[in-house]
């Protein structure tokens, strides 16, 4: 059992604090958000993930779990310290490291001879390099400094921390990476072990390459429409092949979230830095950053104008099984609905609960709710209820239903029969109406 620090207590911060105490480690988790720490210490974690608010209750009840806002209380006995602060997008693209440098600043004083830093944020090629600077200037000794990269998904990340399929571990210090590598010796991933320049570049390129994936699945979902074929059963063709894989070729209105949005584009500024030509990689944010508004001219194709309608959005995080709405592509499709003149009632099965309006539309208590009187349903996210929604309900409570579904939530033959105008991504439109 080891005594380790968190630095940062949002979806990263928690889930390894929480999932290092629950390995049996002591874990003091520190963020500058009083309100957070608060909030969390009265036991109501901040965010949604499931899972985790169990593993907290019982790790605080065991007493190997703290919070504090004092860098002093979190770090000064710590053995190693994990930083997982945010690092979200400047405007021209590149990762803003201020609260990374800020950071350091903060816990450099109580750092220990000793003490470890564990870099988990995302960060470009090379920062680690600059916050061992940082440190060593600061505390008048060599700190060890590695990184570390997190890969878990949000909605499904408690799994994902005991079950990854890798350790990434950047270190120049053989012992120290040792120590790493003993703080998670009880979880069955295997560990990869590389400098902390390569281990930085193996998350941003993990991430492009997903994005690219997504990008690409949705680019042949076009063509698709074009040729009146099914991306669904291309996707699950291509995906029988091994060396393709089935995983992230699901076409839809696009990548969202904290982490493709902004790795891509922090990735492409640092090319562009360098004056490396990676047409590649500005195509993946292009063809995605284009997916709402195509999605959107297929129900202006239907209607001619949509102004005055009543457009039920289902659907609003980023994904399902998580309560983030950061970078959802809901809120284009919702400002692109408003733009035409719709008028725009939203439903999420999880903001809905604590929320009657977002982004200045009403949200409905219900998914029955909203779509009474629509005369269209666009759907943005695959929540279970919205999959598990039976479509013959469509016709008995819209105005007409017209539904635009975003995530290829039901299969067309599902449809059949039923009195719908059913269009889809990547996949013949069903004209039920
Ligand atoms: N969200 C994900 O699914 C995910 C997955 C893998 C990697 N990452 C990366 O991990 C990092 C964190 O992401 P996140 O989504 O958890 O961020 P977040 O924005 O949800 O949380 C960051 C937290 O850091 C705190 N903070 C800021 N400055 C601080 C300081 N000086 N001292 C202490 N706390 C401070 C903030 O108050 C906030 O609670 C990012 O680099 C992100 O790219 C995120
Ligand atoms: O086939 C797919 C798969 C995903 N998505 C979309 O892609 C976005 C991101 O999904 P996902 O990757 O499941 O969620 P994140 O929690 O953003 O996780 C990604 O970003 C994290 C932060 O860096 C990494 O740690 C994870 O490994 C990486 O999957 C969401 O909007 C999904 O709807 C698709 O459109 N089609």
């Amino acid at each position: 059992m080891n005594k380790l620090a968190v630095i940062g207590t949002g979806y990263v911060g928690l889930v390894t604090g929480i999932c290092l105490a629950s390995c049996g480690h002591h874990v003091t988790c520190m963020d500058v958000d009083e309100s957070k720490i608060d909030q969390i210490s009265r036991g109501d974690l901040p965010l949604f993930e499931p899972g985790l608010q169990e593993l907290h209750e019982t790790c605080t009840a065991a007493g190997s779990l703290s919070y504090t806002t004092s860098p002093e209380e979190a770090v000064q006995d710590a053995e190693a310290v994990f930083i997982a602060v945010g690092t979200p997008p400047r405007k021209d693209g590149s990762a803003d490291l201020s609260y990374l440098h800020a950071a350091v600043h903060d816990i450099a004083p109580f750092i220990q001879r000793n003490t470890v830093l564990i870099i988990k944020s995302t960060v470009p090629a090379g920062t680690h390099a600059d916050i061992k600077d940082q440190l060593d200037r600061t505390t008048g000794q060599s700190v060890q400094v590695v990184s570390n990269p997190e890969f878990l998904r949000e909605g499904s990340a408690v799994n994902d921390f005991f079950y990854g399929d890798r350790i990434v571990i950047g270190s120049t210090d053989p012992r120290a990476a040792a120590f790493v590598e003993h703080i998670y010796e009880s979880l069955p991933a295997p560990v990869l072990h590389t400098d902390p320049q390569t281990a930085e570049m193996i998350k941003y390129s993990s991430n492009a390459f997903l994005a690219a994936k997504i990008s690409f699945i949705n680019e042949m979902a076009s063509l698709c429409e074009a040729e009146g074929a099914d991306i669904t059963i291309v996707a699950a063709g291509m995906g029988m092949d091994k060396r393709i894989g089935e995983s992230f070729l699901r076409a839809g209105i696009g990548y969202g979230g904290s982490c493709f949005p902004k790795d891509t584009a922090a990735l492409l500024y640092s090319a562009q830095q360098k004056k490396l030509p990676v047409p590649l990689l500005s195509s993946i944010h292009e063809v995605n950053r284009k997916q709402p508004g195509a999605f959107i001219q297929k129900i202006l194709d239907r209607f001619g104008s949509i102004e005055g309608k009543k457009a039920a959005v289902l659907g609003l995080t980023f994904k399902p099984n998580t309560d983030d709405l950061r970078q959802s592509p809901s809120r284009d499709v919702i400002n692109l609905l408003t733009s035409e003149g719709a008028m725009v009632i939203g439903y999420d099965p999880l903001i809905s609960k604590s929320r009657k309006r977002i982004w200045q539309i009403p949200l409905a208590e219900t998914m029955e709710e909203a779509l009474t009187g629509a005369d269209l349903a666009v759907i943005c996210t695959e929540w279970k209820e919205i999959v598990d929604f039976p479509p013959d309900r469509y016709p008995s409570l819209m105005k007409e239903a017209n539904i635009f579904d975003g995530r290829n939530c039901y299969a067309i033959k599902q449809a059949l029969h039923l009195p719908i105008y059913y269009s889809s991504v990547g996949r013949p439109v069903y004209k039920g109406l």
